[in-house]
């Protein structure tokens, strides 16, 4: 049995229930009001977290795309500027914060550079999630291995000789390996979610979850019926707004009706010991005719 990491007071993993979460991510656009809306309707759709991002944008831009030029909400401006726009500082982390207490959610955040893991400490996560964009920062994977705390490792843009080298640099006992493809949206081909089952056989004694990019709910359904532990689709007020992440993303009537797919999905599977159940035998009465 694979086994499972604690994330707050919640064990994820085999035998627990799937454990969701909603990416805020980007999908706030700088905006704080936004922000709590989001936190607000993943709250009402029942996820188990929600999720932000936190980079250093001067440090996790490329140089090279550093002063590429684009249309944005605040102008055409560069690439770096857009960042420095979209992040959120301290006096927006304390507000998250302080709006996840008052809602009773729990929250974390992705870190795309060191400094942002000294920034997140202060607020002493339940997790870090490594995005894909950072498996192979070896420095990031140590620093963050360093807290002690739990792990959650994104896989996408990876060839799987790079997520070796990463889970071998995390503690194996404090961490939880995702599949994922880096495409915003996934068309359903390259989804392969069938990698949760080579993901789960490559490290029977690790976690594995589902970070789903894909238009609808579908896929992230399946993904729990492939054995995926824990779920995360990026939440959106609404499809149409601004923003790289949004079409991806799925709005807050979807986000609860996912959540109720996926804790039906965990009913029915069930624990595939063949009985009888007491519901049938109205229908054994009826219909059967031989060896009752
Ligand atoms: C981009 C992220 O995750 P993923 O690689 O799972 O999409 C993130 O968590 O910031």
């Amino acid at each position: 049995m694979a086994r499972a990491i604690k994330i707050g007071d919640q064990w994820v993993g085999e035998g627990y229930p799937t454990y969701i979460v909603a990416e805020i991510g980007i999908n706030h656009n700088g905006d704080i009001e936004i922000a709590k809306r989001l936190m607000n309707a993943a709250y009402l759709a029942g996820v188990d977290a929600v999720k932000f991002q936190k980079r250093t944008p001067e440090l996790c831009v490329p140089p090279d795309q550093q002063n590429v030029m684009r249309e944005t909400p605040w102008g055409y401006i560069t690439y770096l500027e857009y960042r420095r726009k979209m992040e959120f500082g301290e006096a927006e982390y304390r507000e998250i914060d302080a709006h996840a207490r008052e809602l009773g959610i729990t929250w974390f955040a992705s870190v795309w550079d060191e400094p942002s893991v000294d920034f997140l400490e202060a607020f002493n996560p339940v997790a870090y999630k490594i995005p894909s964009a950072a498996l192979t920062d070896h420095g990031l994977l140590r620093k963050v291995r360093a807290t002690g705390r739990p792990i959650i490792l994104s896989t996408g843009m990876s060839t799987f000789e790079q997520i070796r080298e990463a889970v071998k640099l995390l503690d194996a006992d404090n961490l939880l390996i995702c599949h994922t493809t880096s495409t915003y949206p996934c068309p359903p081909e390259e989804l392969n979610l069938r990698m949760i089952q080579t993901l789960k056989r490559e490290y029977p004694d690790i976690p594995v979850g589902y970070s789903g990019h894909e238009v609808g709910l579908i896929p992230s359904v399946v993904a729990v019926a492939l054995g995926a532990c824990l779920i995360e689709r990026h939440i959106t007020l609404d499809r149409a707004m601004w923003g790289s992440d949004q079409a991806a993303s799925v709005e807050p009537g979807g986000f609860e009706r996912l959540v109720k797919y996926i804790r039906v999905t965990e009913q029915a599977l069930g624990d595939g010991v063949k009985r009888v159940y007491e519901s049938e035998l109205p229908s054994l009465r009826k219909l059967r005719r031989f060896g009752v």
